[in-house]
């Protein structure tokens, strides 16, 4: 089955405009002042309304304040909000309950004892993002290219609903899908030709990726 695809760190229409073209499911603004993908909510929020109807419009924090939740929800419109910093559970049902919006929270993953922290989340995020841990000296929380053991996902109990990001290309994207199932994918620096920069071939090189993977599923899953 074909998961959800989420085009995440976009900035400009051309690169909107390709990423729905192609299938995306969701795609993500960052609004991280460290980031080289950070984006102006006015400036985000004119991106997403190309699209908005025909991609969940997704809006990527880290440990925002109010101030700043407010006005990226005012000028975004988002559809689900992105947190990828150390929000708490309890942070997470007031912007829920505050907002009304779904939730997809974030957690990096090096090693079996980081899916422990998930559990207090069940029930409160919508959806979960496992992306990988920085590495070591890197600003930004995501967006860093690197990839994670995917097998320590095998561990989570399959009612957990997570989008697999963190260093996903065309080269691994089948892998990683076979790998783990996931029925949501998130990509960043594995669609541009410089950090902040998305290509608009390694894009559709990515989609075609996917979709080979999608296609190959069934048949070899096959009995016959
Ligand atoms: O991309 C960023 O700059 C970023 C900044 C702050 C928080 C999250 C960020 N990106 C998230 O990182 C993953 C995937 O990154 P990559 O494919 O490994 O480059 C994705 O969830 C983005 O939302």
């Amino acid at each position: 089955m074909k998961p959800d695809i989420k085009i995440c760190g976009l900035t400009t229409a051309e690169a909107v405009d390709r990423a729905v073209e192609r299938g995306a499911s969701h795609v993500g603004f960052i609004f991280f002042g460290k980031s080289p993908r950070n984006i102006e909510p006015d400036i985000a929020g004119k991106l997403a309304d190309r699209v908005r109807g025909r991609a969940k419009i997704v809006a990527v924090t880290v440990d925002a304040d109010n101030d700043d939740l407010d006005e990226i929800i005012a000028l975004l419109k988002p559809d689900i909000l992105q947190f990828h910093g150390k929000e708490s559970p309890e942070r997470m049902l007031t912007v829920k309950a505050v907002t009304g919006l779904p939730i997809m929270k974030a957690f990096s993953i090096r090693e079996a004892d980081d899916l422990k922290r998930v559990e207090p989340y069940i029930g409160i995020a919508d959806r979960f993002l496992f992306d990988a841990k920085p590495p070591a000296g890197s600003d930004l929380p995501g967006g860093n290219g690197v990839t994670f053991d995917w097998r320590l996902l095998r561990t989570l109990d399959a009612s957990v609903d997570y989008m697999l990001s963190g260093g996903l290309n065309k080269d691994n994207i089948a892998a990683a899908l076979r790998e783990t199932g996931a029925r949501g994918i998130d990509v960043s620096s594995g669609v541009e030709s410089a950090p902040g920069v998305k290509d608009l071939h390694k894009m559709d090189e990515f989609f075609a990726a996917v979709e080979g993977a999608s296609i190959r599923e069934p048949a070899s899953g096959s009995a016959a």
